[in-house]
């Protein structure tokens, strides 16, 4: 397992627990040390007792580099690096390449390289001459915060590669958990990928703004989204408006998709509007605090809860709550912030381990994560501590009598209010 982040960690432990003998390697010294010491430093339920496990029975260990992983009896090396945005919008694929190039003259005759990252279509057959054995598409589904369960009971094993025997010996080390196994060729498994947390963007961006349009319109956005999701052909989950989507995923894996289109002449113009969708969004959330707070910003003390880009994680990568931070600071706002998960410092904004704290002579309250310990604060003593009286619920986490009858306002997006 080459990437000891999200995926090689979950990846490499969970397939330890299969049976399998699994060496992880990563490019980070000190990352190693920690996970040879057990310590795990993203929050995924159940990972440090599967890293502990699988370390303790000797089938799960952690080597520095990825040339140290590869040994003769090595059956499939998994590639699990980043894959992030280039500058023009494509993934940046440079991690990729430069694993295949440590570890090229290495890979003994029979193995197979799986492409769990990210990556475009083409890329499993483009990158073949760099190693003298089979590329294998194993594109991975999981979600952070439930990354251990997504993959113990996965919707779907897709495998893809031009040497389909090699697919298939990829689609094998799963077998245990009898999960539909697509086998396809490399471009289509490739494709699946994109094709699926492009889908997912687009519904959100569509449930964005439908949101937008209750508020103008007089509907609730809550009972729209109950209505349209009892049929089974839209389904009820990805229905939740929110102050726009993020993650480490779904804003990377857009903009490569749409740069894919674009390089072949195809106007992908429905993809592009779910990405302009999600900056209005998070606009729009900057002005409805704009108007919580008389209509400036400048020199506002804002009070900011959560900071991750969803609730059950600690990852802060393109978290629309940083972008909505960032904007607020850019037009003068004094932040303070509170995410149970996150510690530290942060640009430009006093970051606080107690809620009571972030909330402490604000004019305005914005709920950006839906972390469920925010339900339940005293809201009684939130409005004593606040100075002004408005709390922006962008995840409609909050019971809006509660806070009335605490003396506050409550706002949600597409809900009366
Ligand atoms: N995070 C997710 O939920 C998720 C889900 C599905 C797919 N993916 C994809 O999987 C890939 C990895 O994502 P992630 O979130 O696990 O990333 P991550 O940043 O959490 O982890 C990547 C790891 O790779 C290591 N690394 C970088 N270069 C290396 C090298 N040359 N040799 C060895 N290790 C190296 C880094 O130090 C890091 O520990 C990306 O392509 C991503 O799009 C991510
Ligand atoms: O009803 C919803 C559901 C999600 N979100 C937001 O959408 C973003 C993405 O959420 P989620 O998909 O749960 O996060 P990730 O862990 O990034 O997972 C996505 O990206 C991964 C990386 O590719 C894929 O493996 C997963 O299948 C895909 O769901 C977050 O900002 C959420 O707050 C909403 O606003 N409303």
């Amino acid at each position: 397992m080459v990437g000891t982040g999200y995926v090689g960690l979950t990846t490499g432990a969970c397939l330890a627990a299969l049976g399998h003998r699994v060496v992880c390697a990563d490019i980070d010294p000190a990352k190693v040390g920690r996970l040879r010491d057990g310590r795990v430093d993203i929050l995924e339920p159940g990972l440090d007792e599967l890293v502990r496990r699988g370390t303790a029975a000797g089938n799960l260990e952690f080597v520095l580099g990825a040339a140290n992983a590869v040994s003769p009896d090595t059956d499939v090396v998994f590639l699990c690096v980043p894959t992030p945005m280039g500058a023009d919008g494509s993934a940046d694929l440079r991690a990729v390449e430069s694993v295949l190039e440590e570890i090229g003259e290495l890979l003994p005759a029979g193995c197979a390289v799986a492409t769990k990252s990210t990556v475009p279509v083409g890329t499993a057959d483009r990158l073949r001459h760099m190693v003298g054995v089979p590329i294998v598409s194993n594109p991975e589904f999981l979600r952070e915060g439930s990354a251990v369960d997504d993959f113990l009971h996965p919707d779907r094993i897709v495998v893809g590669s031009s040497d389909r025997e090699a697919a298939q010996r990829v689609a094998d080390l799963y077998a245990a958990l009898q999960a539909p196994t697509l086998v396809l060729d490399a471009a289509s498994a490739e494709m699946v990928k994109y094709a699926a947390n492009c889908f997912l963007a687009v519904k959100l961006s569509y449930v964005n703004a439908i949101a937008q349009l209750c508020d103008r319109v007089g509907a609730d956005v809550r009972e729209v989204t109950e209505g349209m999701g009892l049929d089974p052909r839209i389904g009820r989950s990805f229905l939740k408006p929110g102050p726009g989507w993020g993650g480490s995923c779904l804003p990377k894996d857009t903009t490569a998709l749409l740069h894919v289109a674009d390089s072949v002449g195809l106007d992908f113009a429905v993809l592009r509007s779910a990405i302009e969708q999600n900056a209005r969004q998070q606009q729009d959330v900057v002005d409805r605090i704009r108007q919580a707070c008389d209509g400036t910003i400048r020199g506002a003390r804002i009070g900011l809860l959560g900071l991750a880009f969803k609730a059950g994680t600690n990852d802060l990568r393109d978290s629309p709550a940083l972008r909505i931070a960032d904007a607020l600071i850019a037009e003068g706002a004094e932040i303070t912030a509170h995410d149970p998960a996150i510690t530290g410092e942060l640009p430009g904004m006093r970051l606080v381990d107690d809620p009571y704290e972030a909330v402490k002579g604000a004019i305005a309250v914005v709920v950006l994560t839906e972390w469920p310990e925010f339900r339940t604060l005293d809201w009684s003593r939130v409005a004593e501590l606040m100075d002004g009286f408005t709390v922006v619920d962008t995840r409609d986490l909050l019971d809006g009598a509660d806070l009335g009858e605490a003396g506050l306002r409550w706002k949600a997006i597409g809900r009366p209010c």
